[in-house]
């Protein structure tokens, strides 16, 4: 288990990390989001030893996480971090990259690895392949493959699939995430995608002002936000009057309510549209299965 205990840090005077605790069991998924410039990468790059604590402990099981000025080992096998920048051997090819420390005395479970590990990445096809020679979101998922290859029990993910274009995200991040579950490997994702962390987090922080605004399962902050904050990162919200937070899909358009709105725009988004209106001068989001006319006033009623 990660246990991170009154961790405070900061990079010159200014915390940026701030008397934050946290656990995280075997297996668990965790999340950790927030604004750009609140901490996530600084949280990842502590619990990996990466600076001296100002104050606080981080320990993995048995042993204790120490930064530079007390510890000689850097990189240890039970932990990886996987940075936003990707250290590889650009010209050898993928799967001499993702075999790079397994043992040659095993070649043929060195080679059942490797290409287990392909699989995992979707990289199949580009097991001879250069790294030099390939994307950005190819190299990224190099350095994941390579992370997992001798199997740590924790994983530290900065931003694992930024690179990665739409078509294969979805797909990578399912086979990664299960890889992961079923190999009882801890994560900790520092993300901005609300995708990488509803379907697949056990649970979640938000950080804000080096402190933890939020934690809990993605489920529990969606149906309990609290914060305009928590709110945002699932999606389009209302913060209205005796009501408190509503997502724009719990706004319904219903016959007659107490809440009339005039429609002001309507945004195509796929399987609806997003309307924008005005009710009390006050701007509302609500979904809606067609675009309605600007003008038109309809009435709205929260169905949680
Ligand atoms: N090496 C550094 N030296 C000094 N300040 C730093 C350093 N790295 C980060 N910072 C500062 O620390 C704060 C937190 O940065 P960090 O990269 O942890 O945020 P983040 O939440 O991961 O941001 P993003 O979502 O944009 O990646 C920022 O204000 C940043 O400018």
């Amino acid at each position: 288990m990660l246990q991170v205990k009154n961790m405070t840090f900061g990079y010159q005077d200014k915390p940026i990390i701030e008397n934050i605790s946290f656990k995280a069991d075997r297996g668990e998924h965790l999340s950790i989001i927030g604004e750009s410039g609140s901490g996530k990468s600084t949280l990842l790059k502590l619990v990996y030893g990466t600076y001296d604590l100002d104050e606080g402990q981080i320990f993995w099981g048995e042993h204790k996480i120490l930064g530079p000025k007390y510890n000689l080992i850097i990189d240890p096998e039970y932990m990886k971090y996987v940075a936003q920048e990707f250290d590889l051997m650009p010209f050898t090819s993928v799967a001499e990259n993702i075999g790079e420390f397994l043992s040659n005395f095993y070649p043929e479970e060195k080679q059942q690895r490797i290409a287990e590990l392909l699989k995992v990445v979707e990289l199949e096809a580009f097991a001879k392949t250069k790294v030099k020679l390939l994307s950005g979101g190819q190299k990224q998922r190099v350095a994941l493959a390579r992370a997992l290859a001798k199997q740590p029990e924790i994983i530290l993910l900065d931003e694992p699939f930024s690179h990665i274009d739409n078509f294969k995200k979805q797909s990578l991040r399912r086979s990664l995430f299960k890889y992961l579950k079923d190999k009882q490997i801890t994560c900790i994702v520092a993300t901005h995608d609300q995708e990488d962390v509803i379907s697949f987090s056990d649970n979640m922080m938000v950080l804000h002002n080096a402190r933890i605004l939020a934690y809990g399962s993605p489920k529990d902050l969606y149906n309990n936000p609290k914060d305009k904050l928590v709110a945002s990162f699932f999606g389009e919200f209302n913060l209205m009057k005796n009501l408190g937070i509503v997502y724009a899909n719990q706004l319904k358009v219903v016959p007659k309510s107490t809440i009339e709105a005039t429609v002001k725009k309507s945004y195509f988004k796929g399987h609806y549209y997003l309307i924008e209106a005005t009710v009390n001068e006050d701007t509302v989001f609500f979904e809606h299965d067609t675009a309605l006319q600007k003008g038109l006033n309809v009435f709205l009623k929260v169905i949680k």
